[in-house]
């Protein structure tokens, strides 16, 4: 048996198929020259029968992506083959036809309202249909985890007498077990006859979070094809991850022996292009392409890390394309990263004087969630960070939109005494920033304003970096928050903190809340 495993990306098909996720034309384009590029063996483009936006992406598609092979999925209906073979045309020899229908007995009597041997009669003639159009035919058994074992057989058998070359085994609904669906199609490989004629393909869903692990255990009973998306979309609760697949064969190819052809540096950067595009997160966990999947907070983590990667690494980050890992500085930090971290600010520290920063950095690290390189140079000059902190926000109300001037409503606590401002801005950034320069001096210029989200999606944690000038000082304030405009206020009021001699006005303008 190969040990070649195909990886058939359904990320525009299947992926698409997650609420909220549709992909409009040029979208799917720039998503399938990512996976052309990943390496992907075969790129499902569409559902050429569901729109003509969904034809017209799989035939662009199919002219313009050239390496994978490109394939278009469609029921077991006249219709909607013909549709596929029209839509995949400009592949040539590169082109799949994907046909399926359900075979369990639930999907078969209330769905499709079939007997089973009408279900195994259309696989039958959708097959040849489909293989009298193109040379590549892939047939599913839709429910496949779902459906008798004896009639599973047969349809196999006939379907791959019928011309296809690759039988897909689905566990559609994420019902499967591991070693369940494995027993499956180790037994298919056995009972089938003519299972040598075809590539067993395997397609799980998520539902029970086994999606992955199901796969792979169909992999060790000798499957060869898996099919999978970036960062596991799909429909419900999504399909095997591709990143993750390919990742468990690269890193235990001790226990599998068997290879893709992805070039595993692109998973990251595709990884963000889909998640980008289809406005989805990523969680900060996920894994291998998950914000913290490289990066280590606690101090022993840290340490083992400093002193050999490995230690709590399996994989490289430039593995999967990322520049290096990240060590987090907060309350669960050691001496081992604080150290490194100041070395690589060009300050070397050591014995009792790395002692008596850190001291101070965990007291600070159990106020501030996020320690910036500023705080740990403030915490160098005895500077506690946070307790020193002169002015801090209260409460901030912002409106904008379409029709009205945006205005602010700032609450300041300047030390200990509450200060109020309200004005107007040319957004509500400028507005937030006005009402807060407004009631302390002196209040700075400012010089720069740089916004970076930390984590990707719409409810990224932002990041906020603001640089003011006082005469011949120039002070550097950081802040984050989820929402933008509270970062700006926070990087703001930070750098203002840094101000010597800055203090409330005597004379403020009138708060009226917002
Ligand atoms: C497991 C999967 O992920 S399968 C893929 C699921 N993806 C999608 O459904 C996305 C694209 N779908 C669509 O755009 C539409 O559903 C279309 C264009 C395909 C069909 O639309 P409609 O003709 O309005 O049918 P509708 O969606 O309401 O119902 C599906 C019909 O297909 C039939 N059907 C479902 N699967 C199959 C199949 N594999 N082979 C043949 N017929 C099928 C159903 O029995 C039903 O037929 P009925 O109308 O005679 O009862
Ligand atoms: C069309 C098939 C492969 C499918 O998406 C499923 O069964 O989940």
């Amino acid at each position: 048996m190969s040990d070649r495993i195909y990886i058939f990306d359904t990320t525009l098909r299947d992926g698409e198929q997650s609420p909220g996720c549709s992909m409009n034309i040029d979208e799917k384009i720039r998503v399938a020259h990512a996976l052309a590029a990943l390496g992907v063996d075969i790129i499902e483009a569409g559902f050429p029968i569901a729109s003509p936006g969904d034809f017209e992406a799989v035939h662009r598609i199919a002219s313009e992506v050239h390496g994978p092979c490109i394939a278009g999925l469609a029921r077991a209906a006249e219709g909607d083959i013909r549709r596929a073979a029209e839509a995949i045309k400009p592949a040539g020899d590169h082109g799949r036809i994907h046909t399926f229908i359900a075979t369990s007995p639930i999907h078969m009597e209330a769905k499709l309202r079939m007997t089973p041997d009408q279900v195994l009669e259309r696989a039958v003639a959708s097959v040849k249909l489909a293989r009298s159009l193109v040379p590549e035919v892939e047939f599913s058994a839709e429910d496949a985890g779902r459906t008798d074992m004896d009639f599973l057989c047969r349809v196999v058998e006939a379907t791959i007498a019928a011309g296809a070359r690759v039988i897909n085994i689905p566990d559609t609904v994420g019902y499967m077990t591991p070693a369940e669906f494995g027993g499956r199609i180790r037994e298919l490989i056995e009972r089938v006859p003519n299972s040598d004629q075809a590539i067993i393909s395997v397609h799980c869903h998520n539902d029970l979070g086994l999606a992955v692990a199901n796969s792979l255990a169909a992999v060790e009973n000798g499957a060869r094809q898996v099919e999978c998306t970036i960062n596991g979309l799909g429909e419900r609760a999504g399909n095997a991850a591709l990143e993750e697949i390919v990742m468990i064969l690269r890193t235990r190819a001790d226990r599998y022996a068997l290879h893709t052809d992805i070039d595993t540096t692109k998973i990251v950067p595709t990884s963000k292009l889909v998640s980008q595009i289809t406005g989805m997160p990523i969680q900060a966990n996920k894994a291998i392409v998950g914000a913290n999947a490289f990066a280590h907070e606690s101090g022993i983590h840290q340490d083992g890390v400093l002193k050999h990667q490995k230690t709590y690494e399996i994989m490289t980050p430039e593995s999967v394309g990322l520049n290096t890992n990240r060590m987090v500085l907060g309350k669960h930090s050691g001496r081992a990263a604080l150290k490194s971290r100041y070395g690589q600010l060009g300050v070397e520290l050591d014995g009792e004087r790395l002692i008596e920063v850190f001291n101070r950095f965990k007291l600070l690290a159990d106020k501030k969630k996020d320690i910036f390189d500023e705080d740990l140079m403030a915490l160098l000059s005895g500077d506690g960070g946070v307790e020193s902190e002169r002015v801090k926000l209260v409460s901030l109300h912002t409106a904008s939109g379409t029709s009205d001037a945006p205005v602010a409503a700032v609450v300041l606590d300047i030390e200990g005494v509450e200060h109020k401002a309200t004005a107007e801005g040319d957004g509500p950034v400028d507005a937030a920033f006005k009402a807060i320069q407004s009631l302390v001096e002196p209040n700075g210029k400012l010089l720069l304003y740089a916004v970076n989200a930390i984590t990707a999606g719409t409810d990224a944690q932002g990041e906020v970096t603001v640089r003011l000038q006082n005469g011949d000082r120039i002070v550097n304030g950081q802040g984050s928050d989820t929402d933008i405009i509270v970062a700006s206020a926070r990087a703001l009021i930070a750098a203002l903190n840094k101000l010597p001699d800055m203090h409330a006005r005597s004379v403020h303008a009138q708060y009226s809340g917002v």
